[in-house]
């Protein structure tokens, strides 16, 4: 057999779903004849063009789990994938650099030419509430099935991998088995969400001003610059549903949001509707940006108002969204040979809300040209943490009166010499019918608790939308 990955494509003209699953299911059958034992792991991916089919509805219209969906902001790389090839995971709370390390040498010895998708929690050393449970402290999933459109090009790809010492015919058999559950219907039928029973926030708004002032006061005694701060909405429907409805009824084509979607378990998910990249590296060379500093139409002029020029008059604003851009050129000086970040701060207009935004790249010295040195740098960035960084991580376990689970982690993919990972913020967690919501502000000398209060709100705008909806 060879070694590590094997790419095995059928070039032809797309073809139907149902064609091009029987096609697939030929390709593996000839090769599970021709299978044997392997000494390293051996990763096979096997990949046919087929007809335009949208991802989000195809990966509705299965029943196989896990699931996921990515997509870029660009919207030019789609993915969604279903089932587990293999799996890298940990869960043992201890300190992120450990998880970020594990994630990297499981990595290392796979040595993947292809892409695992999942995420990280934004603080392993906190104890996480019942509703991350099946999350982990990490999560990254090669997909049995997946259906990519890169470019506007649709490929479904299948992929099997074989450990030294497994019986590789019990593997091509599963795969094969896999194959066949996959419905190839191209339903439409988008359901309506259910009602909502209740809603409530924690902490509660006298709550979260009292926090904010003691914030404040730390800030006057020059123990600490800025710090996020999150609040959770939980909404209780009065029945369990499939929180890929969320995906599905998202005006997505109106906003360049990343979209993230991870679904361990039938009807438990995460997802994420995130701004934020906090980075995207190819081999030494990475992308990465300060996203802080916000401002909602709704809140000047009665949405008539032009947000991003407010946004670029806010002293208040411009000094959250410097902490950001300040602390990342520092520390990744020790880990890059060459960082050129933006010099003009510049307003990035979304649905309903500007972001400050700032543009950053940088090459990356040789000894850090990996996702693991990449991420201990940058995660979590004072657009989520604080500075100073360990102080406001301690802090934000203190003063929040829940655990963020994976709110704020790195969500993406990586595989051998590239990784794109967005931060995941404006983001739920659901677990049958209750759907925990999470969204945060960064507090800097200056802030005022209720307009902060207000900013998380129009944070998690989209997303409240949608259960508003009728149909
Ligand atoms: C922490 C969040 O947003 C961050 C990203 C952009 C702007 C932010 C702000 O202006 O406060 C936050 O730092 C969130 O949405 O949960
Ligand atoms: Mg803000």
């Amino acid at each position: 057999m060879n070694k590590p990955t094997d790419i095995i494509e059928q070039v032809s003209e797309p073809l139907p779903m149902k064609k091009a699953l029987s096609t697939l299911q030929k390709m593996v059958l000839d090769h599970a004849n021709a299978a044997g034992s392997v000494s390293e792991p051996y990763l096979q991916t096997f990949s046919i063009a087929v007809s335009s089919t949208d991802p989000l509805l195809w990966l509705h219209n299965q029943d196989l789990y896990p699931k996921f969906f990515w997509s870029n902001r660009k919207k030019d790389d789609l993915v969604a994938g279903i089932g587990t090839a293999d799996v890298i995971e940990y869960d043992k709370t201890g300190p992120n650099n450990v998880s970020f390390d594990i994630l990297q040498k499981e990595l290392c010895k796979k040595n993947p030419g292809t892409r695992y998708f999942g995420g990280f929690c934004f603080n392993n050393e906190q104890k996480q509430d019942e509703q991350w449970r099946a999350f982990k402290s990490f999560t990254f999933v090669l997909p049995d099935i997946q259906l990519s459109v890169t470019d506007g090009t649709h490929t479904l790809s299948c992929h099997l991998m074989i450990e030294p010492g497994e019986n590789s015919e019990v593997r091509y058999r599963r795969l094969l088995e896999t194959i066949a559950k996959i419905n190839s219907s191209t339903l439409r039928d988008i359901p309506p969400l259910p009602e909502i029973n209740s809603r409530s926030f924690s902490p509660d708004k006298k709550q979260w001003i009292k926090t904010c002032n003691q914030i404040l006061q730390r800030f006057q005694e020059g123990l600490m610059g800025k710090i996020i701060l999150a609040r959770q909405t939980l909404l209780e429907f009065n029945r369990g549903f499939s929180p890929l409805l969320f995906l599905l009824r998202y005006p997505f084509s109106e906003s360049s949001t990343y979209r993230y979607y991870f679904e361990p378990e039938k009807n438990t998910a995460f997802f994420s509707f995130t701004p934020e990249r906090l980075y995207r590296r190819k081999n030494n060379e990475l992308l990465t940006e300060a996203l802080a500093g916000t401002c909602s139409r709704e809140t000047i002029d009665n949405g008539n108002g032009d947000a991003c020029q407010q946004l670029l008059n806010s002293e208040k604003d411009i000094r959250e969204h410097k902490f950001v851009k300040d602390t990342i050129v520092r520390e990744l000086e020790p880990i890059c040979s060459d960082i050129d970040m933006e010099e003009r701060v510049r307003a990035l207009q979304l649905n309903r809300l500007a972001h400050l935004y700032t543009q950053c790249r940088a090459e990356l010295k040789p000894e850090a040209s990996n996702d693991s040195a990449v991420l201990k740098t940058l995660h979590p960035t004072p657009a989520v943490g604080g500075v100073p960084k360990t102080k406001a991580l301690e802090q934000i376990i203190q003063l929040e009166p829940f655990s963020r689970g994976w709110y704020a982690g790195p969500v993406g993919w990586i595989s051998r010499n590239s990784a794109e990972f967005a931060v995941g913020i404006r983001s739920a967690v659901a677990k049958e019918n209750m759907f925990y919501l999470y969204s945060g502000a960064g507090l800097v000398r200056g802030s005022n608790p209720e307009s902060e209060w207000e900013e998380v709100d129009q944070k998690i705008a989209d997303i409240l939308a949608i259960t508003r909806q009728k149909r």
